[in-house]
């Protein structure tokens, strides 16, 4: 369950908040609304990089308001899919497992299977500069699930990509979901990715949350019934 009591945030002249969400969990949120009304701030506060005024946060029954970013068992994509420059992709896929204190074997068991599952084999021994916009993000998706966390925060994943790819992305990040069972929560503008992906749409207007809308219990349907049913409750909104 991700539960949000009360949670507020200052972000510069912007008040973000009193915001008080509910969601079961596992689920695919989508957190959209107009430019500026505080989507970004909102995950970042999930993962911890936002000081809050107040409020409480509780994922997944642990209470991670005053926790510090890496303690929270959450996985952030950025917007801008920051990568470590001076590593190569394989230490940068790495990261957390070293942080976590992973043996090298196991480092390098899950890696190469992240890898393989993101298509980025030939990348291993590269470093960031020169990777595609597609190339980047699928880098930034893996090192943020190497430590298979309960929550995946994406921050407009898809943005600048062109159609094909954001589709390939979508399906790849929608069977990793349905895969690990971990609980996505995914800024984005795009009709498609609620249309595609949501069991829950968030739509944010200055600041507050203007509705939270439900797509019902999907637990009894396949992954591919599970799609067309959000196709049909989208028509809903
Ligand atoms: N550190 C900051 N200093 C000043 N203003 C800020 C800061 N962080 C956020 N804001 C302001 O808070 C508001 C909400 O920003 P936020 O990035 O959360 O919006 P958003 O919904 O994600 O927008 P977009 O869709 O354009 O990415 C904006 O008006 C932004 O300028």
């Amino acid at each position: 369950m991700i539960q949000l009591h009360e949670v507020e945030i200052q972000a510069g002249e912007m008040r973000v908040g009193p915001i008080d969400l509910r969601i079961e969990q596992p689920a695919y949120v989508i957190v959209c609304g107009p430019t500026g009304s505080g989507k970004t701030t909102l995950v970042e506060t999930l993962a911890g990089l936002r000081k809050q005024r107040r409020g409480q946060i509780v994922l997944g029954g642990v209470d991670v308001t005053r926790m510090r970013p890496a303690d929270r068992d959450i996985g952030y994509v950025p917007q801008d899919s920051v990568l470590f420059e001076s590593m190569t992709i394989r230490q940068n896929l790495a990261f957390g497992l070293n942080a976590r204190g992973v043996g090298r074997g196991d480092q390098q068991r899950i890696v190469e299977f992240l890898a393989h599952r993101l298509e980025i084999e030939r990348l291993l021994h590269r470093k960031p500069y020169g990777l595609s916009g597609g190339e980047r993000k699928r880098v930034a998706i893996g090192r943020a699930i190497a430590t298979a966390p309960d929550f995946l925060l994406l921050d407009e994943p898809f943005s600048a990509l062109d159609p094909p790819t954001r589709h390939s992305m979508r399906q790849l990040i929608l069977d990793l979901q349905l895969e690990t069972n971990c609980t996505v929560v995914q800024v984005s503008h795009h009709e498609e990715d609620i249309n595609a992906l949501a069991d829950v749409v968030v739509r944010m207007q200055a600041g507050k949350i203007l509705e939270t809308v439900s797509r019902g219990d999907f637990d009894a349907v396949s992954p591919c019934e599970h799609r067309e049913t959000k196709l049909r409750i989208v028509n809903l909104t």
